[in-house]
């Protein structure tokens, strides 16, 4: 298949299947009858139907779910914005590797595939401060290592990322899509000091700046990273194939709302598994509308929130699709 451009990205994120509407109708119906109070799963109904539309089965399963992990360096570490130096993204792709980090355990205990795509780690992207982070062709090709990282046999995805000076990237996104101020979006990150965070803001200020209007893949290309631009490939790839996803934490997001800006339905085969301890994430969520399944103080990446979010969903579908009707169990006052 020749590569795909920017423009054909533009095509595939303008016109996007939507959910079964049959299947979310069964669905509805079926929770009506199930043997519980009515409302009585909280949360876990809204998810089971929300998967239903997505699977196009009034019975939905989690049997195959993948994390997709990409990794990227960032030029604008140059900008002191990290707590930690830029050879880490490549030493953790091997940890990942070798099954040592925590995404890979949390994988695991999920039952998960997980696949791990380094993205020209020996290349990192362009100091956004000074020009874009990526040309036309570069952000093209992240978007579909992403895309083409996709199993098509996957049933949920948890799309996650590595990539030292990433929070930075993506509060530069979030800024330029949803204004406000730069100390509105940046935060400590890997655990920056307080010089640091200032750093961060300065920086996001600059590139943000220097951008002019730009349409949402133009801000990806301004300063987003080649693994944000990936997650992205990702998500929309498995919308095409009408995969539903769990949205990880702040860098995630901010792949995530790239697509919602471009089309404000980008993200409806999309749930928040969780919200991160990074400052900005709870403002990110709420911009995107989303209400996360879970708030455990992470702030790890790595796919790690989601990650553990699809025993949740598992189990939602579990229920959903397991138990009995009042009127199968013989119980009264269905
Ligand atoms: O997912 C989050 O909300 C999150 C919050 C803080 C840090 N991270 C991870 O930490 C790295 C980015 O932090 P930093 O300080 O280098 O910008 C990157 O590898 C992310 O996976 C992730
Ligand atoms: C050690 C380490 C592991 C990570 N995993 C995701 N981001 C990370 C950042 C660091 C620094």
């Amino acid at each position: 298949m020749p590569a795909m451009t920017l423009d054909d990205f533009r095509a595939l994120i303008a016109d996007l299947p939507s959910a079964d509407g049959a299947a979310m109708a069964g669905a509805l119906s079926r929770n009506g009858q199930l043997t519980k109070p009515p409302g009585s799963l909280g949360r876990l109904e809204g998810v089971a139907i929300w998967l239903a539309g997505w699977q196009g089965s009034e019975k939905p399963r989690v049997l195959a779910p993948q994390v997709a992990i990409f990794a990227g360096n960032h030029g604008v570490v140059a900008q002191g914005v990290s707590a930690f130096p830029a050879e880490v993204t490549v030493q953790m792709v091997a940890n990942f590797q070798h099954g040592g980090a925590a995404v890979n355990q949390l994988a695991r205990v999920a039952g998960a595939a997980m696949t791990v795509t380094a993205l020209e780690l020996d290349r990192p992207t362009a100091d956004f401060t000074a020009g874009d982070a990526m040309t036309a062709d570069e952000t093209a090709a992240a978007l579909q290592a992403g895309w083409d990282a996709v199993l098509d046999s996957a049933d949920l995805l948890v799309p996650g990322e590595m990539g030292i000076g990433n929070t930075t990237s993506a509060a530069a996104i979030a800024h330029a899509l949803y204004g406000g101020t730069p100390e509105d979006w940046v935060g400590r990150g890997t655990g920056v000091d307080d010089q640091g965070l200032a750093r961060k803001a300065s920086a996001v200020a600059r590139g943000v700046g220097r951008l002019g209007t730009r349409d949402p893949l133009g801000v990806l290309a301004g300063v987003g990273g080649r693994e944000i631009a990936a997650m992205a490939g990702a998500i929309l790839r498995a919308r095409h194939l009408r995969i539903p996803v769990l949205l990880d934490g702040f860098i995630a997001c901010s792949a995530a709302a790239v697509l919602q800006a471009a089309n404000p339905q980008a993200l409806d085969h999309c749930m928040a598994a969780h919200v991160s301890a990074e400052a900005a994430h709870g403002r990110l969520l709420t911009a995107l509308r989303k209400e996360p399944l879970l708030n455990l103080g992470l702030r790890l990446g790595e796919g790690s929130g989601a990650a553990l979010a699809i025993n949740i969903v598992r189990a939602a579908a579990e229920c959903h699709s397991g138990m009995a009707t009042f009127a199968e169990a013989g119980v009264a006052g269905g």
